[in-house]
């Protein structure tokens, strides 16, 4: 069994797979990343190795203190990848979406691939039928916006998230949604549109943790997936250890 863990930007998410079954998904915050995973350890005896993706700010220390228990692997940009990368600065490419267009590309093979990530930030990963990954963009995710309109402003409140009920606000609060989700929906959409036109045909996989949320919103079709980081995680690690 292999424990695969996420170091998001935001939350640390987790998951135990035995091949390609997942058992149990875990969620929570970086204070309380070695209790946790102490805690999966114990529930699930058999796991052998650590699988580790980290965008966040999490000391590596955190998780070599299991190195006498289990095998650790991070995953870095040394590693083999099932894609040809084309980004100009390959060595500061997020490692999440690496990962991310490592899993599009072993899950839907010889086809193009648009991935968007809606987590902290919501990321576009474009990889073509040829396995080359070309790029795609990062941008504020949904609870950012509401966050930098509250802290870069004198008279903005701190909203948490709620559909608004028009796209012409009729309050502060009613402004400050249409403005932030109606905003967010027309984005990801121009943005797929902006595809299609360049590629006639290509699947999209929604993920990260606003998908529930945006599945239901978007008028493109998609595959809405809010564990596909976790299961490419334990797949890019399955290539890794086949090709190294
Ligand atoms: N319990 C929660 N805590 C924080 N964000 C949540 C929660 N539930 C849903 N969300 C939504 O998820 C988004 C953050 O996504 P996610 O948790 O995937 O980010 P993350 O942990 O930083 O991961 P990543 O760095 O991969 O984006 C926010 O925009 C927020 O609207
Ligand atoms: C964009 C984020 C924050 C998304 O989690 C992460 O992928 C990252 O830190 N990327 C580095 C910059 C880049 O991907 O080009
Ligand atoms: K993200």
């Amino acid at each position: 069994m292999i424990l695969v863990v996420d170091v998001g930007n935001t939350r640390i998410k987790a998951a135990v797979f035995e091949g390609a079954t997942l058992f149990e998904i875990f969620v929570f915050s970086k204070m309380e990343l070695q209790k946790n995973i102490e805690n999966i350890l114990e529930k699930f005896q058999n796991v052998t190795d650590l699988v580790i993706s980290s965008v966040g700010d999490v000391e590596k220390q955190s998780f070599l203190d299991f190195k006498k228990v289990l095998k650790v692997h991070f995953i870095s940009h040394e590693d083999s990848f099932p894609f040809h990368n084309c980004y100009a600065t390959p060595k500061t490419l997020g490692i999440d979406r690496m990962v991310l267009a490592s899993g599009a590309t072993i899950q839907f093979p010889k086809q193009n691939r648009l991935v968007i990530d809606a987590g902290t930030c919501i990321t576009y990963d474009f990889i073509d039928e040829k396995d080359n990954y070309l790029g795609g963009a990062i941008a504020p995710g949904l609870r950012l916006r509401y966050e930098a309109l509250h802290n870069y402003t004198a008279k903005l409140p701190l909203l948490s998230f709620q559909s608004p009920e028009d796209f012409i606000g009729n309050s502060t609060s009613e402004s400050i949604h249409s403005g932030v989700v109606n905003g967010f929906v027309y984005e990801i959409d121009g943005f797929i549109d902006e595809y299609k036109a360049r590629y006639p045909n290509f699947i999209i996989i929604l993920t990260g943790g606003d998908t529930d949320f945006l599945a239901k919103r978007l008028k493109n079709t998609i595959f809405a997936n809010s564990n596909f980081l976790l299961e490419s995680l334990n797949q890019t690690f399955q290539y890794k250890i086949k090709n190294d």
